[in-house]
């Protein structure tokens, strides 16, 4: 249930007051393999600590005396409203958590009018996933060595009325995860990579000691060979707007901007690949500097909260992409969870936004944060969704 009733019932059921507090429900349902290859991150887990904790070295500078009656959060992404600036990033196999999948979690951002970015390794077809969304959509793409699966992908979301590419850059092989190395992952038999026939499939569920079967497949078909000259490739293949996730200079994102990458994701893949990457948070504002007004920079990583999402959009950010989070939703309570989770997100935006003074996006600035605390600093509050 995603409608009002959703919203009664919820008072019974004891919900979370913050979206944090769901990692601990989905922790507590889920098998420990399956939370590990949600929580974890590569290597050392820098990345994924310093990502989170990048947003806690500022702090804010309220201004008084606004009127903030009314907060304004609707806004456009690449040209289309969305109700709010904070989008659902693309990530593998919903099914990993709650049966229904993508297709609830699409359900649910449609109820609040958020932006979802779909997986290539979604466990609903992307045609499934199109037919239950009632707001904007975007497609993430990986890039093959066989260029006619990617091909077939492209064709497939212009049909189903997608309307942007994201191309995932930073994943030319898949990192070393090293919890997912200790427990053998593998897919449960009923997770299934749905955009693909069963060739593609082959592999995925035979979990071995020592191994990822997602890293074996990612190795097997992921084209490490592609380079900007191909994106030329990608672009004559079609007229939706692509936009490149994972890029955390001002070089690759002047590069990207000249040509004609409509967005940006700054991005670590959510800390997942490459360990003591820069954070995206402290990445964002070369990239931001680097590329034309027209070029849209979202950021993602480690968002856990509204006053989060007032930083990175003060930094430069058109909106945020939240991960991990959603997922927690999705597996507490399906689709109401994952409204939920964008509901609390939006109602702390909007707070944030009354306590600062700012009742417009175009009115959050550099100004408004102060830089204080140093690396390392890690409250305990982050604890729970990494342990
Ligand atoms: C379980 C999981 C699966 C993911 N799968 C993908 C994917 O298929 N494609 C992709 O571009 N990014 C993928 N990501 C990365 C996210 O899009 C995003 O960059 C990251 O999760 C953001 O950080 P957060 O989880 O701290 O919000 C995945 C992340 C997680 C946690
Ligand atoms: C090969 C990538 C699989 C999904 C993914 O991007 C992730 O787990 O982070």
């Amino acid at each position: 249930m995603t409608g009002r009733a959703g919203h009664a019932d919820r008072g019974e059921r004891e919900v979370p007051p913050s979206p944090r507090e769901y990692a601990a429900v989905a922790r507590a349902k889920l098998d420990r393999a399956v939370w590990d290859y949600i929580a974890g991150g590569s290597g050392d887990e820098v990345t994924l600590r310093e990502d989170r904790a990048a947003y806690d070295r500022y702090r804010l500078r309220p201004r008084v005396l606004v009127d903030v009656s009314h907060c304004e959060l609707s806004t456009t992404l690449l040209g289309r409203p969305v109700a709010l600036p904070v989008g659902i990033a693309p990530m593998a196999y919903h099914r990993l958590v709650h049966a229904d999948g993508e297709t609830a979690t699409v359900r649910a951002a449609g109820a609040v009018g958020a932006l979802t970015i779909t997986s290539t390794f979604a466990s609903k077809t992307l045609e499934e996933t199109a037919r239950a969304a009632t707001g904007p959509l975007w497609l993430q793409v990986y890039v093959f060595h066989d260029r006619k699966v990617t091909e077939s992908l492209v064709r497939r979301a212009e049909a189903a009325g997608y309307r942007a590419l994201v191309i995932t850059v930073d994943t030319p092989r898949m990192a070393r995860r090293e919890r997912d190395l200790r427990n053998g992952f593998g897919l449960p038999p009923h997770v299934r990579p749905a955009n693909f026939d069963d060739g593609h499939r082959a592999g995925l569920h035979r979990a071995r000691a020592g191994g990822s079967t997602l890293a074996d497949h990612a190795e097997r078909h992921h084209d490490a060979a592609f380079t900007w000259e191909d994106l030329a490739w990608l672009r004559s293949l079609t007229s939706l707007p692509l936009v490149l996730k994972g890029v955390l200079t001002a070089q690759d994102a002047r590069r990207a901007a000249e040509l004609g990458v409509a967005g940006l994701v700054v991005s670590t893949h959510g800390g997942r690949q490459l360990d003591g990457a820069i954070p995206a948070l402290d990445a964002l504002p070369e990239v931001v500097e680097a590329v034309p007004d027209e070029c849209e920079v979202l950021v993602d990583g480690g968002i856990r909260r509204g006053t989060d999402v007032l930083k990175a959009l003060a930094l430069g950010a058109r909106a945020v992409l939240v991960g991990r989070p959603v997922l927690w939703g999705l597996a507490a309570d399906g689709a109401d969870g994952v409204e939920r989770v964008l509901d609390t997100l939006r109602a702390e935006l909007a707070e944030a936004m009354a306590l600062t003074g700012r009742p417009r996006l175009d009115t959050i600035a550099r100004d408004l944060l102060h830089r204080s605390a140093p690396f390392p600093y890690h409250p305990a509050s982050n604890d729970k969704e990494m342990a």
